[in-house]
Order: C-alpha cells, then sequence, then structure tokens
C-alpha cells in the first residue's frame, strides 16, 4: 500500500458540478469567462444547485426565496454579540456562527429533500447577514437589516456600510462571487463531501468546509496578500521584497495552484478589476504593485498568480476589511459546497481511505514501572 501526498492526482469522486481541464475551469459546462461576462450570482447559484440555467421566473423565485431568508433571528443576533468578537478572526467567527445557526433551525436533522433545499436557502441568504452583522458589530455598530429591492451582491455592500452601492460597485462584487462560486474538488469542498458522506446533517458541511477555507494555503490566501502588498508598501519595493522572500525559501501568497499549470483563468478577470478599481478610488498603486510583484515571481517560478492574487486589491478597492476577504470567499463558495452536497447525498458512499502506515512493527506493552 502506498500513499501520494496531498492526494495529488488522485480522482476521488465523480461530479457534473464543475471541471478544470486543460486549465479551462466550467460550471455545468459553461465556461467560466462566459459566466464571469454575462452571468449574475444568483444565476450562478441556480445553475450549481439544479445544473442548469433558471428560467426567468425560475430566478426570481430563488432571488425571492433568497431575499425572505436573509433577516437573522433577534435571539441569534443576540447571541452572536455576546462573544469576544473583537478578538477572534471572522472567518473563526464564521465558523461557529454558521454552526449556531444549525441550532436555530427545527429541521437541520430533517434529511428530506424539502429539508435540503430549505437548508441550502437559509445558509445561502444568511451567510452574507452574519459576515455583515459580525463586520459592525466588533465595530460597536448595529447589524443592518438586508433590503428586499436588493439583489444579493448589492445587499451585501449595503449591509456591510449601510450605505447604497454604486452600480460599478455591485458589478465587481457579483462578478467576484460568480468566479469564486465553485471549484471542482478543492480541499474545502472535498471536506464538506467527507463530512456529510456520514449522512450527516449540513450545517455539518459547511462548517467544516469554512474550517478548510481558513488556512493560508486555501482560501485564507487573500488576506495574505493583502497583508503582503502592505508590506511592500510602495511599487519600488516590490521586486526586492520578492527577492528577498524567496532567497528564504518563503512562499508568496497568491500564487501557485495544485491543478493549473499555465494559469488559473478567473486571474485575468480579477486583474482587469483591480485596474479599474483601483483607477476608479485614485489608489493605483496596489493594482502596479501587484503587477511588479506577478512579474518578479513569475521571472523566477513558472507559478501564474491564483484567484485569490488581484482579488485582494479588488475587495481593498471596494473598501473591505481585509479580516473580511476570506469570509467573503466563503459567502460565494457556500453555493458550491451546497452543490457538492446534496450531489454527495444523492449518491452517497461513506469517504474512508486508507493510511500508508509508517510507524514502528509489533511492540510488547511494557509495564510503566519498567519503562
Ligand atoms: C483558492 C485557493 O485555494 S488557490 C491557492 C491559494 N494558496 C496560495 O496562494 C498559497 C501559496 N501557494 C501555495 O502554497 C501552493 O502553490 C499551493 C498550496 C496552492 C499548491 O500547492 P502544491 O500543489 O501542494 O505545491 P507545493 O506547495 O508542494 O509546491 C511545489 C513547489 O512549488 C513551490 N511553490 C508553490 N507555490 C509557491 C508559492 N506561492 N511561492 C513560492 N514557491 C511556491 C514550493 O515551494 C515547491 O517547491 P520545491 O519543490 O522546491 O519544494
Ligand atoms: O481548487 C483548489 O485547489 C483551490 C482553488 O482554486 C479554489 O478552491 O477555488
Amino acid at each position: 500500500m502506498t500513499s501520494t501526498r496531498g492526494l495529488e492526482g488522485v480522482v476521488a469522486t465523480q461530479s457534473s458540478i464543475s471541471s478544470i481541464i486543460d486549465d479551462t475551469l466550467t460550471y455545468v459546462g459553461y465556461n467560466i469567462d462566459d459566466l464571469a461576462d454575462n452571468a449574475s450570482f444568483e444565476e450562478v447559484i441556480y445553475l450549481l444547485w439544479h445544473k442548469r440555467l433558471p428560467k426567468e421566473d425560475e430566478l426570481a423565485e430563488l432571488k425571492q426565496q433568497l431575499s425572505d431568508n436573509m433577516s437573522l433571528p433577534q435571539e441569534f443576533l443576540n447571541h452572536f454579540k455576546t462573544y469576544p468578537i473583537d478578538k477572534v478572526h471572522p472567518m473563526s467567527a464564521l465558523r461557529s456562527a454558521v454552526s449556531l445557526l444549525g441550532l436555530y433551525d427545527e429541521k437541520s436533522e430533517d434529511m428530506s429533500d424539502e429539508a435540503n433545499y430549505a437548508k441550502a436557502i437559509n445558509l445561502q441568504a444568511k451567510i452574507a447577514t452574519i459576515v455583515t452583522a459580525f463586520a459592525r458589530v466588533r465595530k460597536g455598530l448595529e447589524p443592518v437589516a438586508p433590503r428586499a429591492d436588493l439583489g444579493y451582491a448589492a445587499n451585501f455592500l449595503y449591509m456591510l456600510s449601510g450605505k447604497e452601492p454604486e452600480e460599478i460597485e455591485i458589478e465587481a462584487f457579483d462578478k467576484a462571487l460568480v468566479l469564486h462560486a465553485d471549484h471542482e474538488l478543492n480541499a474545502s469542498t472535498f471536506t464538506a463531501r467527507v463530512c456529510v458522506a456520514t449522512l450527516s446533517d449540513m450545517y455539518s458541511g459547511i462548517t467544516s468546509a469554512i474550517g478548510a477555507l481558513k488556512g493560508p494555503l486555501h482560501g485564507g490566501a487573500n488576506e495574505q496578500v493583502m497583508k503582503m502588498l502592505a508590506e511592500i508598501g510602495s511599487e519600488e519595493n516590490a521586486e526586492a521584497y520578492i527577492q528577498e522572500k524567496l532567497a528564504n525559501r518563503e512562499k508568496i501568497m497568491g500564487f501557485g495552484h495544485r491543478v493549473y499549470r499555465q494559469g488559473d483563468p478567473r486571474a485575468k478577470h480579477l486583474r482587469e478589476m483591480s485596474k479599474q478599481l483601483t483607477k476608479l478610488r485614485g489608489e493605483e498603486k496596489w493594482y502596479n504593485m501587484s503587477i511588479r510583484v506577478e512579474a518578479a515571481f513569475t521571472a523566477q517560478k513558472n507559478l501564474p498568480p491564483n484567484v485569490d492574487f488581484y482579488s485582494a486589491s479588488v475587495y481593498h478597492s471596494l473598501g473591505i476589511d481585509h479580516d473580511l476577504f476570506t469570509p467573503i470567499f466563503a459567502v460565494s463558495r457556500v453555493s458550491g459546497w451546497i452543490a457538492h452536497i446534496l450531489e454527495q447525498y444523492e449518491n452517497n458512499r461513506l469517504i474512508r481511505p486508507r493510511a500508508e502506515y509508517t510507524g514502528p512493527g509489533m511492540q510488547k506493552y511494557i509495564p510503566i514501572e519498567e519503562r
């Protein structure tokens, strides 16, 4: 029995949700470039959950269901406010809050299709409210209630700032949500599938997935990218900074990928968005710095930027706190996690691989006084 480090190249399941073939990403057969340019996040949610694009009335119904379920129960908010949330990372708060959400759902253990769909809507709708409420409560501000007349992306930005977002902000944020929604069997999606393959409930699956997304080798990289850009500080420092990090054999966050070889197709969209938004804000330095970091890094290592690299300067330009970048990834990716959880339930088998044992051979127990 031999093992493969990090399960590289191992095909662990079948899925008809998203594919990465020859560096091309598709959701249910639609190229991500096509979706990024044309689809709204709500359309993508529908696509991932139903494996087809919605008709107008179906999309309207989904939007209504999300809107109807966005508000958090007052008891939940009261409980949430008792956390020491000014001291914790928002991904830790989100992980615990999603777990808590399960306690407020009387049907959390009901495994019928209807109950699972209701859980899907509840999670997708409320995750935006949880992240934005957290962001405000930790600053001593009251949460802002969602507005029924706003779409998902607009509502997120509105609940975060309390101000009606500009059209360009809504479009950029919506596109970022589309780009992050699903990604085949990435670490957090695999985690969600492993969890629910024991026939555990959807809240448990999403809570586990949030824990996996949090790490800096996965979704947590976007926050680290912004930290790096802030450390670099000015465009002229980019090359020297990268040289020093590489000389110390440190990883540069936002570069490299387990599956893509020529590059992550999502990065070019985020690069363009970063260019536009930093210009709009008069803060081109973040884009210019990112371009110089990319050039300096790729001149040394053949590892192109991944989805996390340019999303950092995009979210920064939208005025979002840096430690909310990964929770925003979760707000989008929960749509993909849910699709994979539903697919897992549909044709379930326990996921239980083997380990190649590398410990000592058979030993005889030695009584404690003789050791
Ligand atoms: C949404 C997402 O999850 S996208 C990924 C987000 N994560 C990051 O951006 C973190 C930085 N990148 C990385 O750590 C990696 O590229 C990963 C985790 C994404 C992929 O990792 P793996 O496929 O396991 O590759 P692994 O980490 O083994 O790297 C292979 C080699 O490339 C190097 N390498 C990979 N990524 C980087 C990087 N970002 N900076 C410097 N070197 C790197 C490694 O040091 C290693 O070199 P070595 O063979 O000389 O030791
Ligand atoms: O697929 C991966 O390993 C990581 C990734 O890019 C994602 O989850 O979007």
